[in-house]
């Protein structure tokens, strides 16, 4: 994992940064493939080909059709989320996520025992507290091990088990703003005190790369008229937290 391969690739346990500190966790980071020049400057931090492990050999072709599946999954929850919030279906379309941008981490937890040397457990921080960057996050965890948590309104750690065969949906940064903060974009975080390995796969579903992204004015409406957040361009604000996400 390289600035120069556009943050694609493997990344070893500690090598992932969330607020100045190291996770304890080892990664896969894959992104959707951008064309050379296709968003200028903008784009260019994240050029760069998916590296894919050569073993097992479908590991490719499997994982492009999970986010195949994924990502059509998304854009109908999307849909519904468009009509929740007082819109029409394909408010999430078009200039906004016509093209979606997508990130996919499969996310390996030491187990305590591996993760400090010791076999008590530490509460060592897998994943430092954070909120997801774009639309929606699609959560695939192991089914036998709790550790994500997320904080809730009054400012509680309380666990997301796994439910076997459902996926956690966590909101993005950009879907709070679109929606003009209806939609929290939830604080989460992993704490793996299990003594075995945890794996989660967890896809995240994005606006397209260049788009500019502002409150809709439905949401603005319901939400008392005041417009809360200001227009980010969704690239701009993947490429700020990509940055300050690694030691390089
Ligand atoms: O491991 C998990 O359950 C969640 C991982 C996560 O929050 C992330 O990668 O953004
Ligand atoms: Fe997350």
């Amino acid at each position: 994992m390289t600035a120069a391969a556009g943050y694609r690739g493997y990344q070893r346990v500690g090598e992932n940064i969330t607020k100045g500190v190291p996770d304890m966790h080892e990664a896969i980071d894959c992104y959707k493939e951008l064309k050379q020049g296709m968003y200028g400057a903008l784009g260019k931090p994240m050029e760069g080909c998916n590296q894919w492990p050569h073993n097992p050999p479908n590991f490719k072709e499997l994982m492009e059709s999970y986010i195949s599946l994924c990502t059509d999954l998304s854009r109908k929850i999307m849909r519904g989320i468009a009509l929740a919030l007082g819109g029409l279906p394909d408010e999430f379309e078009g200039e906004r996520g016509g093209d979606a941008f997508w990130v996919m981490r499969l996310i390996g937890y030491p187990g305590v025992s591996t993760a400090n040397g010791k076999c008590t457990p530490e509460n060592d921080i897998g994943c430092g507290a954070h909120t997801d960057y774009g639309l929606l996050t699609l959560v695939n965890q192991d089914e036998d091990i709790t550790a994500l948590q997320v904080r809730n309104l009054s400012g509680e750690w309380i666990s997301a088990p796994p439910i076997p065969g459902t996926f956690v949906c966590n909101i993005g940064d950009m879907l709070k703003i679109l929606s003009n903060g209806l939609c929290e974009s939830t604080l989460h975080r992993v704490i793996n005190n299990s003594l075995t390995y945890r794996v989660c796969v967890a896809f995240f579903y994005e606006p397209n790369y260049d788009a500019a992204v502002e409150p809709l004015e439905v949401c603005v409406r319901r939400s008392g008229g005041t417009r809360r957040f200001e227009k980010a361009v969704y690239g701009e604000h993947l490429v700020s937290k990509v940055q300050t996400n690694f030691v390089m």
